[in-house]
């Protein structure tokens, strides 16, 4: 994949996982947030080599990172690029000792995504990619391999979901699959792994109808869009990053963009959630 600013965003996202490692599975000290959502030294050791990374390659495109996100709409609402930074999304994951944990990157512009960054530092694992770009999954010392959507098996769906955030209108949107398409089978997955696993063609559908900040979704989304996938919200609408005030995602669906079910799918959600 050829962008100008890639190189530089891979070394800070493997800077950035080194710099998580020496608090994994050391019991750190885990704070809460005004959200009630954990933060950790880890999150903010992360989040400083990010941050300061990134202004360094490029002071002219601002900075949103969860742990730096107080920032007024006047100001957000002039940016034209911006990268939008979760140093470590899967806290809880992180927390638990779980390998489920990633550091993400994206650059947006115009509202979308022009190319995202995911690193797993418990495997030195990353992903990349973006719209029109390609993807690919790099394992460490390792020539990257170019990734892409699966076609669905003949078998039924693997669909991959959250390990701890769900809701009532997701299991009703998973049962009206299931009554149209037959069993499906289910892998619960912390962070935003859950893309990079449809974008490598290890997975079929990540719905989401439980709240996600744009931070959570934008990186891992450039990988998915780059390996022929999209996200859509249960309007069956392209996930955006407008600046608006509130940096909640709205819920939405994950899958390869070609599938036969794509519009049964949308067709259920709109109908589960006329509303939204
Ligand atoms: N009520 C809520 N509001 C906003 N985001 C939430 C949320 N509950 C969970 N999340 C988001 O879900 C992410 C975890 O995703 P998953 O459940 O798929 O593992 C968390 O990322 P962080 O760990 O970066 O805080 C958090 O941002
Ligand atoms: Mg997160």
């Amino acid at each position: 994949m050829s962008h100008p600013l890639l190189p530089a965003v891979l070394a800070l996202v493997q800077q950035a996982g080194a710099a998580i490692l020496p608090f994994w599975r050391q019991g750190v000290q885990v704070v809460e947030k005004a959200d009630a959502s954990p933060v950790t030294a880890a999150d903010l050791a992360a989040h400083r080599i990010l941050a300061d990374g990134l202004q360094a390659l490029d002071a002219s495109i601002p900075v949103l990172s969860e742990e730096d996100a107080d920032i007024a709409l006047s100001e957000r609402a002039l940016w034209a690029r911006w990268w939008l930074v979760d140093p470590l999304d899967g806290t809880k994951e992180f927390i638990a000792d779980s390998e489920e944990f990633t550091v993400n990157v994206a650059l947006i512009e115009g509202g979308q995504v022009v190319f995202g960054v995911v690193g797993i530092p418990a495997s030195g694992v990353v992903y990349y990619g973006g719209s029109g770009l390609g993807a690919w999954r790099a394992e460490p010392g390792e020539e990257p391999q170019a990734i892409v959507v699966r076609e669905t098996p003949a078998s039924g769906l693997t669909v991959v979901a959250s390990r701890r955030h769900g809701s009532a209108l997701q299991e009703q949107l998973l049962a009206a699959l299931v009554a149209r398409f037959g069993d499906i089978e289910r892998v619960s997955v912390g962070s935003s792994l859950k893309f990079c696993q449809l974008a490598e063609g290890s997975a079929d559908f990540y719905p989401r109808l439980a709240p996600t900040s744009q931070w959570d979704t934008a990186a891992a989304q450039g990988v998915l869009e780059g390996a022929g996938g999209v996200v859509l919200t249960l309007q069956g609408e392209p996930l955006r990053y407008e600046a608006k005030e509130s940096l909640l995602n709205p819920f939405f669906l994950a899958l390869p963009a070609d599938v036969e079910w794509r519009a049964v799918l949308v067709e259920q959600a709109k109908r589960l959630t006329p509303a939204n």
